[in-house]
């Protein structure tokens, strides 16, 4: 196992640079099957679930080339095989995309259901009812999602998305990008991250528009071209910094950034009396006073992130007074709050809202991270309590933070990495 074990109190003092986003890079990476050329995709985060990915393009015959640490070049002129193996595809939630690029590319596919952080239930039907629209016929038989058209090709349509889903609105336009006609997606998802895909692949010689908008159209188009793309910044990666430097204190300087995606956080820390001043491409973040109390409430881009939901919440056990915090994308979201209570938090979750008792102060103690964001928020807990935290199950946080113990120690924090030999095939146990 390997466990970060963090002696808190130290304030934070120096810069750190945002790798590349997640959740983009893991719709890119996939969406080069569509492509018959090569990608180069830069700015690639070295996460582990980006290895997954490139794993699973691997088993499927595409050619990987490392140019440098966050740069390759990925070829999926040759691939021929259109099923994606259980093994690896159950570890992450972002294996869906395979269906909607193989879809899109070869008219069939044969796709593990995925996995990913455990909020219950993650359903796909909004996925399944925008292939269909377009033609394929869906089913689910013994764990795998088998997808095909009658042709070999998906003809364009039109889906009004009934809940308005990130993975839905990218894996559709995935499909549509080869489709033939148009397809229209309506209630889509805003997402940075939707658009980053949007550009990637009309940079490759797709015809999408509206992407940023809650109508994208997408013109489906006989062949894309390889070309050179770099993925956008992690917008939740950065807020993870503002939300360090906040409960541990000090200034930090909070590089490769784009200050827009981070509106909607920025604004919070600042209701929270946290100074954020913004640069071109950075963020200057200084916490020297007291925490004010605030109410958050979880919503689709430009609302507040989940995915910023349980890194908030540590910040807001520091807080003077009590906060309110409604989860409004997953069902269950709280599965850290009793890790934290064994820190001496004091929340109470009801449902999708959990009340906040901020006491200015938490305790070290040995917790377990349960998934990846809930991982992160223990960091930064971690970072402001009294005394030792030693943090188990941190293989949730390295699917989607790059090196984020080498730039907390960068900037002052006090951070081990300790790896005891019982330890596993880690990856096994994602999700
Ligand atoms: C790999 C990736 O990008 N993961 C992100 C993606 O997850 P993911 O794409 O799984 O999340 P969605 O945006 O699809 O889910 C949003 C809501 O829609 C519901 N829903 C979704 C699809 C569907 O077919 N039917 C349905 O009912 C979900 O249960 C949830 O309540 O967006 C989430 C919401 O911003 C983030 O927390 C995840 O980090
Ligand atoms: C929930 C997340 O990821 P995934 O959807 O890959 O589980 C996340 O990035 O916070």
């Amino acid at each position: 196992m390997t466990k970060y074990i963090i002696r808190g109190g130290n304030p934070l003092h120096g810069e750190v640079s945002v790798s590349g986003a997640k959740n983009a890079a893991v719709a890119i990476i996939p969406a080069a099957l569509l492509v018959e050329g090569v990608c180069r995709i830069e700015n690639i985060p070295q996460i582990s679930d980006v290895t997954l990915i490139l794993n699973i393009l691997q088993e499927l015959g595409a050619d990987i080339r490392v140019v440098n640490r966050n740069t390759m070049d990925v070829d999926c002129s040759r691939i021929r095989n259109s099923r994606a193996p259980y093994e690896l595809m159950r570890k992450i939630r972002a294996s869906y995309y395979l269906i909607g690029s193989l879809l899109g590319r070869f008219g069939s596919a044969e796709v593990a259901m995925p996995g990913g952080c455990d909020f219950g239930v993650r359903p796909i039907d909004q996925h399944i009812k925008g292939f269909v629209a377009m033609g394929a016929s869906v089913e689910v038989r013994n764990g795998f999602i088998h997808a095909r058209t009658e042709n070999g090709r998906l003809i364009g349509a039109h889906t009004y998305l009934d809940v308005v889903s990130v993975g839905a609105t990218i894996n559709i336009m995935l499909a549509a990008t080869r489709a033939r006609g148009m397809t229209i997606i309506e209630n889509a998802a805003k997402e940075p991250h939707v658009v980053d895909v949007a550009n990637f692949l009309n940079s490759m010689g797709a015809d999408i528009m509206g992407a940023g908008t809650d109508v994208i159209k997408i013109r489906g188009v006989e062949t894309m071209r390889g070309g050179t793309y770099s993925i956008i910044p992690d917008q939740i990666e950065a807020g993870t910094y503002i939300a360090a430097a906040a409960a541990a204190g000090g200034e930090l300087l909070i590089r490769n950034i784009i200050p827009k995606h981070l509106e909607c956080i920025t604004a919070k820390f600042q209701e929270m009396g946290v100074e954020v001043e913004e640069q071109d491409d950075a963020l200057r973040v200084c916490r020297s006073g007291p925490l004010q109390r605030v109410n958050i409430k979880t919503m689709p881009y430009p609302g507040f992130p989940t995915d910023m939901q349980p890194q908030m919440a540590a910040v807001l056990c520091l807080a003077d007074g009590t906060s309110v915090i409604t989860e409004g994308v997953w069902d269950n979201r709280y599965r850290y709050v009793d890790e934290f209570k064994r820190m001496g938090a004091r929340i109470q979750v009801d449902g999708k809202v959990a009340v906040v008792e901020g006491t200015g102060k938490l305790t070290g103690a040995p917790i377990q991270a349960c998934d990846l964001r809930a991982g992160a928020a223990m960091v930064i807990a971690g970072l402001a309590a009294q005394g030792v935290t030693e943090i188990d199950h941190v293989y949730h946080i390295e699917r989607g933070y790059e090196d984020i113990v080498g730039k907390l120690t960068g900037c002052g924090a006090d951070i081990r990495v300790v790896v005891t030999p019982d330890d596993e095939d880690k990856q096994a146990q994602v999700g």
